[in-house]
């Protein structure tokens, strides 16, 4: 399990120079999951991220990885705690005049493993990842998506509990994408490796994570369940972030009529988000059949997440007020959230 309590990181000294890239940082991810940390260029990601292993000194905080705090540990006791955590980069780093076995071997031969034993445990790996045919090829000869599988290997080299993604996918296609978050699935299912990513890709967190956390100004400024951040993200940045991958915009001519509205004069229009069993139910026609309401359709999307049936709909609700109260308090206790769309589209 891997903590992280009130992390801050103040670079540079004096006033004008210093710059407090995190501010207060305290995450929780449980062995076996896959957390993504999401934020804009300059959020502070890669600081945080590199503040895990500590190739960035926090200056205050705890790291705590199964319950050892690392800022706190001697040298030699630090190296020894670091190889259970392993780290893949955007960029790759691999060594350009080595071999990929000389590279996926490259944390085992500092270590002064036995050559028979290293033989072997490359073997392993690159048949984890599906390159033992590329054993004696060098980097250059491999595309971005073998790169990172290598990168994958090597990090994963000396058996770590935790594997840490700095933007491992973002210099990639999404069909390569999709091929490496695969073999990420696959390295928590089968190795039972915690992963933390850090990502500015909405669709990443959506595919893979379990958790997310939303990183701001080195802010934490929300995080929780992926499922709970797409229905019902709370910040504005969060929102922004959902609306990359889930396009929930509202169509001009549904705007129109809200632009068009008053009070006197209300719209009607709500938005109906489903999550779970509440997807299947009938309970649209429901309400309309119980409630003398007119229920419209505008606009929407069905969806999955994480196998989680998601709904999304623009509807148009018209009726006698108290009628209309009722209708909406029967949608609210069957699993579904139904609100009044503001002005701004929200
Ligand atoms: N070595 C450094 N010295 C001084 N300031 C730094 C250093 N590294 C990062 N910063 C500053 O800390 C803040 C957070 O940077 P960081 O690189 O962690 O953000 P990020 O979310 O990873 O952004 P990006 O995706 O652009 O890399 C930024 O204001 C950045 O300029």
């Amino acid at each position: 399990m891997l903590v992280l309590e009130d992390i801050h990181k103040v670079y540079g000294k004096g006033k004008d120079k210093k710059v407090e890239a995190l501010k207060g940082i305290n995450l929780r991810v449980e062995k076996g999951e896959i957390f993504g940390v999401v934020g804009y260029s300059g959020a502070g990601k890669s600081t945080l991220i590199r503040c895990v292993n500590l190739l960035e000194r926090p200056t205050s905080g705890k790291v705590l990885v199964n319950g050892v705090d690392l800022v706190r540990l001697p040298p030699a006791k630090l190296r020894q705690e670091r190889k259970k955590i392993g780290m893949i980069f955007q960029q790759f780093n691999l060594l350009q005049s080595k071999t990929i076995f000389q590279n996926v071997a490259m944390p085992l031969v500092l270590e002064h493993r036995p050559k028979e034993e290293i033989k072997a445990k490359v073997a392993e790996l690159l048949s984890f990842v599906g390159l033992e045919e590329r054993m004696h090829h060098y980097p250059d000869q491999l595309s971005g998506g073998q790169k990172q599988r290598v990168g994958i290997a090597r990090a994963l080299a000396t058996d770590p509990d935790i594997l840490l993604c700095d933007e491992a996918t973002s210099a990639l296609d999404p069909n390569t994408t999709e091929a490496v978050l695969d073999l990420l699935r696959k390295v928590r299912d089968e190795l039972g490796i915690t992963i933390l990513m850090i990502t500015h890709e909405m669709n990443v967190i959506r595919d893979i994570c379990d958790k997310v956390a939303v990183l701001d100004g080195g802010k934490i400024v929300e995080q929780g369940p992926v499922i709970d951040l797409f229905t019902e993200p709370k910040t504005q940045i969060a929102r922004s972030f959902v609306k990359t991958v889930l396009n929930d915009s509202i169509p001009p001519s549904v705007q129109k009529l809200i632009d068009e509205s008053s009070k006197d004069n209300p719209h009607g229009i709500y938005r109906i988000l489903f999550k779970g069993a509440s997807t299947n139910m009938p309970l649209l026609s429901n309400t309309a059949k119980q409630f003398s309401i007119d229920l419209n359709v505008l606009h929407g999307m069905i969806t999955e997440l994480q196998g989680i049936p998601f709904g999304n709909l623009l509807v148009e609700l018209k009726g006698d007020p108290e009628e209309m109260k009722r209708a909406i308090q029967y949608i609210n206790d069957h699993e579904a959230i139904i609100r009044e769309v503001e002005k701004n589209g929200i």
